[in-house]
């Protein structure tokens, strides 16, 4: 991700994911408003993973909500791939955002009453899309959950759960999955495979994802980690190690080391 200047719709030279200017979002007004997203300009490569790291209170969950379309700006642009998010109506916006945006939250609920399978492909179901065969299994295989399709997910961990989620965000094949803390109530176990098969899916299928943590370690799973503080792009760290993480954030938060 790269906080360059170029203007709105001009060629990039590698394609983009997601892109936004002037992107902000403030909550309250007079003394108590709190400007939690301040004029953001983002590019997000396709096919790779992005984390997005910050002190807590810095925006960062209110800024992959205006990115999903999830929540509107009060000022700026959204675009995923060539479709903008923003200035369009909220019927246009739900029918491009179940077909182009997946979402992995933290817990992010399944239905209980179906089972795994059926949660799975609930977004085909609500956006009238085909059912790809191939593709569906590929994500069971690559998520390794074939034997738990037919239970409930009050029959399954909270990592199965999650596994359940992101093949469920995938299903669609939508341009770019955000994802708000994913592992955040996870053993590190699974943590660790949660994140090996977001960044597989980059990897191997062209994928786009997005994701906030507080962990520097889930980060240096990510290509890069986008520093937020105050509502602005503060940095970025490129091939991040949890080492560079913890520096970063330190150098944000004033630290010596
Ligand atoms: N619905 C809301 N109404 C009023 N203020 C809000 C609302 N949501 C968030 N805020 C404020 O906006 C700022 C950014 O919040 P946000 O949740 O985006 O931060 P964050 O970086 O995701 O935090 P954390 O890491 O603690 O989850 C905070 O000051 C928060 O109090």
């Amino acid at each position: 991700m790269t906080t360059d200047t170029a203007t709105a719709g001009a060629a990039h030279a590698a394609p983009l994911a997601l892109r936004s200017r002037g992107l902000t979002k403030t909550y309250g007004s007079g003394q108590a408003a709190v400007t939690a997203v301040d004029h953001v300009d983002l590019d997000v490569d396709a096919g790779v993973l992005t984390a997005v790291m910050g002190p807590s209170g810095s925006g960062k969950t209110t800024l992959v909500h205006l990115l999903a379309g999830l929540d509107r700006p009060d000022a700026g642009q959204v675009w995923v791939g060539d479709d903008e998010l923003t200035g369009i109506s909220d019927a246009a916006l739900a029918r491009i955002r179940g077909r182009v945006v997946g979402f992995v939250f933290q817990g992010f609920n399944l239905l209980q009453t179906m089972s795994a399978a059926d949660n799975i492909v609930l977004p085909l179901r609500l956006n009238q899309l085909p059912r790809d065969e191939a593709w569906y299994a590929t994500l069971i295989d690559m998520l390794g959950i074939g034997k738990e399709l037919e239970r409930r997910p009050y029959e399954l961990s909270g990592g199965q759960q999650q596994r359940v989620a992101i093949a469920r965000a995938l299903i669609t094949r939508p341009r770019v999955v955000l994802a708000d803390e994913p592992t955040g109530n996870l053993d590190t176990h699974a943590s660790a495979q949660i994140l090996s098969h977001l960044r597989a899916s980059c990897r191997e299928l062209g994928q786009s994802v997005v994701m906030v943590t507080h962990d520097p370690t889930a980060a240096s799973y990510a290509s890069k980690v986008l520093l937020f503080a105050d509502g602005k792009v503060a940095g970025h760290i490129d091939n991040p190690t949890p080492e560079s993480v913890l520096a970063g954030l330190d150098a944000l938060a004033g630290v010596e080391r």
